[in-house]
């Protein structure tokens, strides 16, 4: 299509303007193209131009969004690290240390720089003398004079010669006196001063015709050669750095034309380390920094374990915020886990976990969350579990189902805890693990209708609260299910359909219900953790892996092109991961550092604050752990009513059933009326059976009604599931 047609047809085109660099776009209306187009190559373009870059007009914007972005370029009215006692107290540590350096460093070389003074000494000394002299016969105004005399201006010769006569006569005196009085302190600091007098005036003299002495351009104080370890972190380095990555756009912006790196904030102490805000060249993204980590760190010539640059969400993909810490993050020490010695907990709180680059806590609220721990083996998952499931336990509230997969027994101090424990990659610890997931599974209809049936503003957002969670009658405290190396139920032929099945309607149902379910896997595959488990985890904490589908797989989709990247990690960097979901933007955290006697330690406080509280239950006090029980609910019921009760009470049946079956219906027997009604409730919803307010009598024999069901709709039920294949 030639210009004169898109024309006609009212498009716009841009023009070059000749002798102007101006683009201009001609565009005509379907009128005028109507009036006749002109001829191809007669270079006449009809039209109204318009130009292509238009002159700024204010747009119609929201004023609102634009405030809150303005708002955000602020620089913070305190700095970052007055922000915190913790952080104001590392950084006056630092500053201390740095001068303390300093003086110390200067101090050593007290007796080169006292050498240097001597050394210089007869060079100052001459050089006094020659201004002594200088100024005595007032030789700074010879030239004048002498042009005086050359221009044979005698007046002005014999009046110049006459002051410098009168000045001279009085400069000696001045001379004399001095000379004088320095003799007579010399005879006197030499007859009756002490003699570290003597030196101390020795010592100055010399010093100060040193001083006197120094060449220009030497002067006389080394350079205090600032340790690796606390060194700035300046504008010249971080160019440098970012210009040693290789990044051809980083190359162009810092080259003769480029648009350069500009840094948004000044770079400033955080914490025990410093912190840089760049905006990278347009083009370029944090992650592809990121990918280079360690040719950063070179550019930096710092650890690599010192330097952590991170995305900033909030902003664009340029922003990069590089931490640079004093000393590698493996290497620092770690503050103390704060439940460590002393304390309890409430899931329905943050629990603390560990510590990020700038040794600042890190808790996570784990009360309606799931969790998913994920890594390459031997880089700190285990660990991290055992953390989490500490806190969990001084929780002395909280229901532990544990299953250590692997089977070395890195929760076995939790096992005096756990109302459920198997540990082992075995089939009998792999069927306990699918039977408490059974018992949890049906857990989640019980609970829905306990809280269902509750007042509203008891229940007011349909979930757990802390007061329902404490009130026993209801059953609604928490319950943690954690299961390590996962992938070895969920990859079984034989449970791992039935696990991933439960352990979808938990991770989707739980959390609202108080019910947590905690995953570690070294394996984050498709076929080793389901997608609709891996899909459905809130909180996601991913230490070392090695490419981009594993750290997607656990962090989530699309998390290694966003720069949270744990491939980033290197074989000295254990226990420390990305971790996703536990605050607005993804953290670096290492978990806390638990080894075995010291979780011994916490297990053995945890079990005395549940000795206290009455709460141990299951495996923990002496019962059998989870059975896979093969027995028939239906079946069951019609074994325990007889043909004459037509219609019979949830807690009547309940009780029949504990009763009978203490094995598979033991754990009914303690609950409350209401709750073992909405246990069965919950039950026979499975088989498609309903229960209805139905009119009965009570052991009193006082008429009323209460939940209950048709026996002729279970024996249906019964029916219907014996007649299919
Ligand atoms: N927070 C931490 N700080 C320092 N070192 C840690 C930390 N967490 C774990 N480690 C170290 O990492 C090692 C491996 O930890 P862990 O057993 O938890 O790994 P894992 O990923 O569970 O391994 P596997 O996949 O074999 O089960 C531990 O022996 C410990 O020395």
């Amino acid at each position: 299509m030639t210009a004169t047609e898109e024309m006609r047809e009212g498009m716009a085109i841009a023009l070059q303007a000749e002798d102007e660099d101006v683009r201009v776009a001609a565009e005509t209306t379907p009128e005028q193209a109507s009036q006749g187009a002109p001829e191809e190559g007669d270079g006449v373009l009809e039209g109204t131009v318009v130009l292509v870059d238009q002159a700024h007009r204010p747009e119609p914007t929201d004023l609102l969004a634009e405030l809150a972005a303005r708002r955000r370029e602020r620089q913070p009215l305190v700095p970052l690290w007055l922000r915190s006692r913790a952080d104001a107290l590392q950084v006056l540590k630092w500053q201390a240390e740095h001068t303390g350096y300093v003086l110390a460093y200067h101090a050593l070389r007290t007796p080169k720089y006292a050498a240097k003074l001597a050394g210089r000494s007869p060079a100052g000394a001459w050089r006094l003398l020659v201004a002594l002299v200088r100024w005595l016969f007032d030789l700074e105004g010879r030239p004048v004079r002498r042009a005086a005399a050359t221009k044979e201006e005698a007046a002005e010769y014999l009046a110049l010669s006459r002051q410098r006569d009168d000045r001279v006569k009085a400069r000696l005196w001045t001379l004399l006196v001095g000379v004088i009085t320095a003799v007579l302190v010399g005879i006197f600091a030499t007859v009756a001063a002490p003699t570290w007098v003597q030196w101390a005036i020795l010592g100055v003299l010399i010093a100060g015709a040193g001083v006197l002495g120094a060449p220009a351009d030497q002067p006389l104080l080394d350079r205090a050669v600032v340790p690796n370890r606390v060194r700035k972190l300046t504008g010249d380095q971080v160019l440098d750095a970012l210009g040693s990555l290789g990044i051809s756009a980083i190359n162009q912006a810092l080259g003769k034309n480029g648009r350069g790196i500009t840094f948004p904030a000044p770079i400033m102490r955080d914490g025990p380390g410093w912190r840089a805000e760049v905006d990278l060249p347009l083009g370029v993204t944090v992650a592809e920094v990121l990918d280079k980590r360690d040719k950063l760190a070179s550019g930096l010539r710092r650890a690599l374990g010192c330097v952590w640059p991170e995305p900033v969400s909030e902003e664009h993909p340029g922003r990069l915020v590089l931490w640079v810490g004093d000393q590698e993050m493996r290497k620092a020490r770690q503050p103390a886990w704060p439940l460590a010695k002393s304390g309890q907990v409430s899931l329905f709180e943050p629990v603390p976990y560990g510590n990020d680059q700038r040794g600042r806590p890190i808790s996570i609220l784990l009360m309606f969350a799931n969790v998913l721990i994920g890594s390459m083996p031997r880089y700190g998952k285990t660990f991290a579990l055992r953390v989490l499931l500490l806190a969990c336990a001084l929780d002395p509230l909280a229901e532990l189902r544990l299953f250590e997969l692997k089977g070395t027994g890195d929760l076995s101090a939790l096992e005096k805890v756990a109302h459920h424990y198997a540990k082992g990659a075995t089939d009998s610890a792999k069927a306990a693990c699918v039977a408490s997931l059974a018992e949890v599974y049906a857990e989640l209809d019980r609970r829905a209708e306990v809280i269902d049936g509750l007042p509203r503003h008891q229940a007011p957002e349909f979930k757990v609260t802390p007061e329902l969670a404490a009130r026993r009658d209801l059953g609604l405290h928490p319950m943690v299910v954690a299961i390590d190396e996962c992938q070895e139920l969920f990859a079984d032929d034989e449970y791992g359909e039935e696990a991933a099945k439960y352990a979808t309607a938990i991770i989707k149902r739980g959390p609202a219900l108080g019910i947590i379910l905690i995953l570690a896997t070294q394996r984050p595959d498709k076929d080793s953790l389901p997608k609709a488990i891996s899909a459905n985890a809130g909180i996601r904490i991913c230490l070392r892996v090695m490419g981009w589908q594993e750290n997607d797989m656990i962090l989530g989709t699309g998390m290694h092109q966003a720069g949270v990247k744990a491939t980033m990690f290197t074989l000295n960097d254990k226990g420390i991961s990305w971790a996703v979901g536990i605050a607005e933007d993804p953290v670096i955290v290492r978990s806390a550092y638990l080894d075995g006697p010291t979780s011994e330690l916490i297990a053995e406080r945890a079990l005395h604050l549940r000795q206290t509280t009455g709460t141990l239950s299951g495996q923990a006090i002496g019962q059998e752990g989870p059975q896979r029980v093969s027995y028939d609910l239906l079946a069951d019921i019609l074994t325990v009513t007889t043909a004459k009760e037509d219609k019979v009470w949830n807690s009547t049946v309940v009780d029949r059933l504990a009763d009978f079956r203490p094995d598979a219906y033991g754990q009914w027997a303690n609950l409350e009326d209401d709750a073992k009604t909405a246990a069965l409730t919950a039950r026979l919803k499975e088989y498609g059976v309903k229960t209805e307010d139905t009119w009965g009598r009570d052991a009193a024999g006082k008429g009323r009604n209460r939940k209950g069901f048709n026996r002729s709709d279970i024996a249906d039920a019964y029916a219907r599931r014996k007649a299919q294949p």
